[in-house]
């Protein structure tokens, strides 16, 4: 027969407090089995504590932690061989701590008016009643002459103290389950929580006779102690089936505030929402959080992997955690270790750097744009792929003797900016190689086939292009020009540089008979053939080595009406249409355009006063501005219908 030692009433003012937390915490009732693990591996690591001081001196024992299920009783229950509790601990901290924190939790809860507190964390013990009709705790404590006891609870505000028939060191909280709770009967749901939760808490956890946590956090152990394989080893269990990630930052420093974590760059795939974040947060091993949207900085939200703060105050509102000041510091530290592992790569690892940069770049370029600090801390190591080509590297690593002619230094040869044939420069280069032709003005392209005419004409004329081909760049490039205002960007079909441009060329040849230029009677030319007055039509002799391998015809659309069209498209949520005013430059230089001129003029004038050719000159007219065109936008069904036609039609006059 149990000895009834005290029957009493908790003290708490809110009348009833479990209905209360069971209506609010409705969707999360799993976490109680988090906060009575947490509540069990404190008890074990508190029992460290006091041998380490010499308080204890028994025998510690493996630390463990066991779960069992009874499913006829429908009771769930969680042991531990920690420190355990008197009869005395257990009204202190069970009666007054863990009800009087709930009562704090629920006045909290009722105030926070976004009622999304993180992970709800620090429920404490008496989340169990969220699930459980009554609580049992069998309880022996580590001191000398120790009495078990037990406690029992309904749920109601009464409770019961009893003795307990416990023999050893440590404690067993027992849950007979609620009707509707019964899915924490089932070994499956359990092992599902305790791998969400307590996957990494370092106490080893069984349930059936066998381990179901891994309980080894990397994060916590020190960098110098990971292999790269490791690492990978890791993020592939947090993360299965996904391609391996580009690289990872491990912090850890416990001052001016304690931070550890392991962060990976994965491949960013276009089906994954880098919107959504996917790092977790943990606060001491234990899983809070699928989502720290409010500790990380907004541009780091594509990385993954695992922080963990016992700094971030958890039992807050969300909003509140974004107001607050160490959140913002942590955030900060994060963000320049982010930059650090960067630059460090760029330095050590230059090739690697440029391999991953398809994926680094847009995260580079995004959270430049958004963090000054992150910003200055990458802008030397931002990249752009060129049409610039590296002269060949210089002998590697030479060995230099130095002055005093004892000590041998290696001259290493800077790393190389060309992988795969591709070559990456940063602005800061590229300015400074242009100077000369064209000091502060960029061009870029951004289509890299779509525009390969343009690319050629400039590389043929020597001048170097970037490519800013990345969905990201066109906001780059605004972003760029606000943060450099004496550097203009152009794309290289906007307007054609003077370099490109032969000015003595052709344009002064005046025909006797009309008393025009000959870029005057071409220009006429075609303004007669296309007829389209909203189109400006200019006619240069373009430069190039060889006439024929420039194009006969270019559309150029200037950069500012560009610019405002794709805003206004971007607004209006649509596809930019092609603009009607754009600019057909007519290249005077190139045979097609010449032979054009001559035919024309060559005209035998039919018996009805027509000329034959006239015809033929329309339809190439046309068709060497459609194949300009064609460079800038695709054809719709009858633009492409006509075209074809067209061609037909042109090679069957030739073939006459
Ligand atoms: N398994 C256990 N072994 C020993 N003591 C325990 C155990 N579970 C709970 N306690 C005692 O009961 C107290 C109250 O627990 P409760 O979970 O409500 O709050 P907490 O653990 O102090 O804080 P938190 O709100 O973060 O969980 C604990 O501080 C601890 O002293």
């Amino acid at each position: 027969m149990t000895t009834i030692l005290e029957q009493g009433n908790i003290s708490i003012h809110t009348e009833n407090i479990f209905p209360i937390i069971k209506k609010w915490l409705y969707s999360d009732h799993e976490i109680f089995l988090r906060e009575l693990i947490s509540n069990a591996v404190d008890a074990i690591q508190k029992l460290r504590m006091v041998s380490h001081s010499g308080e204890y001196s028994g025998d510690l024992g493996d630390p463990l932690i066991e779960i069992k299920i009874d499913k006829d009783a429908k009771t769930l229950s969680v042991s531990d061989n920690g420190i355990g509790m008197t009869a005395d601990e257990v009204k202190k901290y069970i009666n007054q701590v863990a009800f009087s924190s709930a009562e704090e939790f629920v006045e909290k809860y009722k105030a926070s008016s976004d009622q999304q507190i993180i992970g709800h964390f620090g429920l404490g013990f008496y989340s169990s009643f969220m699930v459980a009709k009554h609580v049992r705790i069998d309880t022996l404590s580590y001191k000398d002459g120790a009495q078990p006891v037990r406690w029992d609870c309904d749920g109601s505000t009464e409770f019961q103290l009893s003795e307990s028939d416990r023999t050893t060191r440590g404690t067993t909280i027992t849950l007979t389950l609620q009707d509707e709770e019964e899915e924490y009967l089932e070994t499956a749901r359990i092992q599902q929580l305790v791998r969400k939760y307590c996957d990494f808490m370092p106490v080893p956890i069984y349930l059936d006779g066998e381990q179901i946590n891994r309980q080894k956090a990397p994060w916590k152990e020190s960098p110098s102690s990971l292999t790269k394989d490791d690492y990978l080893e890791f993020y592939r269990y947090l993360y299965p089936f996904q391609e391996d990630p580009l690289l990872w930052v491990h912090l850890n420093t416990d001052y001016p505030f304690v931070v550890n974590g392991i962060l990976y760059f994965p491949k960013l795939r276009p089906d994954v929402d880098v919107t959504k974040g996917q790092i977790k947060l943990f606060c001491n091993q234990v899983f809070v959080s699928d989502n720290c949207e409010e500790v990380i900085p907004r541009f780091l939200m594509p990385l993954r992997g695992v922080i963990d703060s016992s700094d971030i105050p958890l039992n807050v509102s969300r909003s509140f955690l974004q107001n607050d000041r160490t959140v913002r510091r942590i955030a900060d530290y994060i963000a320049k270790k982010v930059g650090d592992r960067l630059k460090e790569l760029y330095r050590d690892d230059r090739e690697a750097y440029i391999r991953s940069w398809q994926d680094l770049g847009t995260f580079v370029k995004f959270g430049s744009m958004n963090d000054d600090k992150f910003k200055k801390q990458v802008e030397d190591i931002l990249i752009f792929r060129t049409t610039y080509q590296e002269p060949p590297a210089e002998k590697p690593a030479v060995e230099v003797q130095t002055a005093e002619g004892d000590v041998w230094e290696s001259g290493a040869a800077a790393p190389s900016n060309t992988v795969d044939g591709k070559t990456y420069t940063t602005l800061k280069d590229y300015l400074e190689r242009v100077k000369e032709r064209h000091e502060n003005r960029v061009f870029y392209c951004n289509d890299e086939s779509g525009q390969a005419t343009y690319v050629e004409l400039h590389k043929s004329q020597g001048l170097e292009v970037l490519f800013l081909d990345s969905f990201i760049d066109s906001h780059f490039v605004s972003f760029l020009e606000r943060e450099y205002p004496e550097v203009r960007f152009s794309r290289v079909d906007s307007e054609l540089d003077d370099t490109l441009i032969d000015k003595d060329q052709a344009n002064d040849i005046i025909d006797p008979t009309t008393n025009k230029t000959r870029s005057e009677q071409i220009k006429e030319l075609f303004e007669k053939a296309l007829n389209k007055p909203k189109l400006t039509i200019r006619t240069e002799a373009l430069k190039s080595d060889n006439a024929e391998a420039a194009p006969p015809a270019m559309v150029l659309l200037p950069e500012s009406l560009r610019r405002l069209q794709e805003m206004t498209a971007l607004l209006q949520q649509q596809e930019m249409a092609f603009p009607e005013e754009h600019i057909l430059l007519v290249n005077t230089a190139h045979p097609l355009v010449q032979n054009l001129l001559s035919r024309s003029q060559g005209t035998i004038l039919q018996p009805d006063g027509s000329a034959a050719s006239d015809d033929l000159s329309t339809l190439l007219c046309q068709h060497i501005y459609d194949l300009a065109l064609m460079s800038q936008k695709g054809f719709d069904a009858e633009g492409m219908k006509a075209f074809v036609e067209r061609s037909n039609q042109v090679l069957t006059r030739l073939t006459r």
